[in-house]
């Protein structure tokens, strides 16, 4: 019996997802690098593991034990705090597989508590928490410099607003940062401000590369917009490679809306499961 896993995004932000109830999946960190390969395994930008908050040692103690956990890790094995596209794939895929009733649900992340709304239309709504605006910083990328700001979002986040057109940008290759302000690293974003709904961005993610969407990305891309306009609150439609989301920063939080797809469901081949371990 291989090993189950679903295939989904949230704006092309794709994961495989691994349900693992009581925790008995060995999710090391070569196995995740060889699913995420394009080439070699799935392909994907991150994994999500579906387990009980109470199987995961370093869950945070505010999240209840019988709550679905999103053990998160990106593409390259590493773990993260929190993945904001990845939650509403998550929650999608907990109505999907009938293990939550559509509504409200609350997903146990290492953030902490994100309650989730999978909405009728298969849209999902995540209460994101706070956001930190941390001050500011820069990043270097193709000989050029971009000040940015330090916004914290469970994770993370360098958002550099530009004039020069985000696609334009050539993302092949990490952007400079400074690494005594953001030891564990941090997530990159460029962004061309538009109108006062409408914002644009490119992201490069720590542990992945440049990916086609971010969500925690675009809260934090939406707080250091209304940062530099002298706003605390207000919403902002982010325009991503991969679609669109609708993001809320409110005095308590904020909220990422947008779509969620469950792909393809299957089976990892033993014999690969066992040797992905090996590499
Ligand atoms: N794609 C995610 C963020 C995933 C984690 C990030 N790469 C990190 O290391 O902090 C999102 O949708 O938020």
């Amino acid at each position: 019996m291989g090993v189950r896993f679903a295939k989904g995004h949230g704006t092309e932000n794709d994961f495989v997802v691994l349900p693992d109830p009581d925790g008995l999946l060995d999710v090391t960190e070569r196995r995740v690098r060889a699913m995420c390969d394009r080439r070699r395994g799935l392909g994907a930008d991150g994994v999500l593991r579906v387990v009980r908050a109470g199987k995961v040692a370093d869950a945070p103690s505010a999240v209840d034990p019988d709550a679905w956990f999103m053990d998160y890790r990106n593409a390259d094995g590493s773990v993260a705090e929190m993945c904001g596209n990845g939650v509403r794939v998550f929650a999608a895929y907990l109505v999907e597989s009938g293990l939550a009733a559509r509504g409200r649900l609350t997903v146990g992340t290492r953030a902490g508590v994100r309650p989730t709304v999978v909405h009728e239309d298969g849209s999902v709504t995540v209460e994101m928490g706070p956001t930190r605006v941390d001050g500011s910083s820069q990043a270097t990328l193709d000989g050029f410099t971009f000040p940015g700001l330090a916004v914290d979002v469970g994770n993370p986040h360098l958002v550099c607003a530009t004039e020069l057109p985000v696609a334009d940008l050539n993302l092949s290759s990490p952007p400079g940062y400074d690494r005594g302000l953001f030891p564990h690293g941090v997530n990159v974003e460029f962004v061309n401000p538009l109108d006062t709904e409408t914002v644009r961005m490119r992201v490069y993610e720590r542990g992945v590369g440049e990916t086609r969407s971010c969500g925690t990305g675009t809260v934090a891309v939406v707080a250091a917009t209304l940062n530099a306009v002298g706003e605390r609150t207000g919403r902002r439609r982010v325009l991503v490679p991969g679609g669109a989301v609708d993001v809320a920063i409110t005095e308590s939080g904020s909220t990422l809306t947008g779509p969620a797809v469950i792909v393809a469901r299957g089976e990892l081949d033993d014999v690969w499961w066992r040797t992905a371990d090996q590499d």
